[in-house]
């Protein structure tokens, strides 16, 4: 059977239920997190990230988000440190966004929403690929970044500007030599807890590592994101915003945070 999904209100959040029923499983993101309800944590390390730029291979239209694409075929581009055990290799990283500056993060703290978040995904060199290690409890790791809205992010145009060549759903063009660390801020001080991937199959193999300080991003980008489509070539067109999920049940998890 097929599970489609989406974000609309005949098979969004809501309805995921139904094909996937660890939606209402102990660890699902995203969270809504209250820093004052959070505990620092001395032993959690620094967080390492070593992105290759020249790793960076494709930029996709999934019908979901876009998605860019790294080589993950050897230790060139990763994440350790942190919460993490280990070495996790980037595999991609997407965004999820809203269709007013109001909303659009999946993450929210104190309840407030961002207009834009940025995930960066990787997964455990324990496990021989990506797809076995997103169904293991420690599988996966992934990075996210607020984005607010303030002046345009120069970092971002590279990105937004690939774009226009992946309006429709399905589509795909080369994205060659981009360097992901340019979009994180300048502190790393960052959220962890254990969570789930927030779009289905919803796997709950996600250390959740949530940074502190936000990216900016101005409006006009923000139009950019609205401009890709739901939709494939030949389809109904439908507009691609709104793409989040919103908080989940904590259900006694704890969060802890790296900074005083
Ligand atoms: N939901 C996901 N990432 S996320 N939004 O949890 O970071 N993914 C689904 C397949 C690959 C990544
Ligand atoms: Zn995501």
């Amino acid at each position: 059977m097929s599970h489609s999904w989406g974000y609309g209100p005949s098979d969004g959040p809501e309805k995921w239920f139904g094909g996937f029923p660890v939606a209402n499983g102990p660890r699902q993101s995203p969270i809504d997190i209250i820093p004052g309800q959070t505990s620092y944590d001395s032993t959690l390390k620094p967080l390492k990230l070593k992105y290759d730029p020249s790793n960076s291979t494709d930029i996709l239209n999934n019908g979901h988000s876009f998605q860019v694409g790294f080589v993950d075929d050897i230790d060139s581009s990763t994440l350790t440190g942190g919460p993490i055990t280990g070495t996790y290799r980037l595999k991609q990283f997407h965004f999820h966004w809203g269709a007013s500056d109001d909303r659009g993060s999946e993450h929210t703290v104190n309840g407030i929403k961002f207009p834009c978040e940025l995930h960066l995904v990787h997964w455990n060199t324990k496990y021989p690929s990506f797809g076995e290690a997103a169904s293991e409890p420690d599988g996966l790791a992934v990075v996210g970044v607020f984005l607010k809205i303030g002046a345009a992010n120069p970092r971002l145009q590279k990105v937004l500007d690939a774009l226009g060549a992946i309006k429709s759903k399905g589509k795909q063009t080369t994205f060659s030599n981009f360097d992901a660390k340019t979009l994180l801020p300048s502190s790393l001080d960052y959220w962890t807890y254990d969570g789930s991937l927030t779009t289905p199959p919803l796997l709950e193999s996600v250390t959740w590592i949530v940074l502190k300080e936000p990216i900016s991003v101005s409006p006009t980008q923000m139009g950019k994101f609205r401009s890709l489509m739901f939709s494939g070539d030949g389809e109904a067109p439908c507009c691609m915003q709104d793409n989040y999920r919103p908080p989940q049940p904590l259900k006694g998890r704890k969060v802890r945070r790296s900074f005083k």
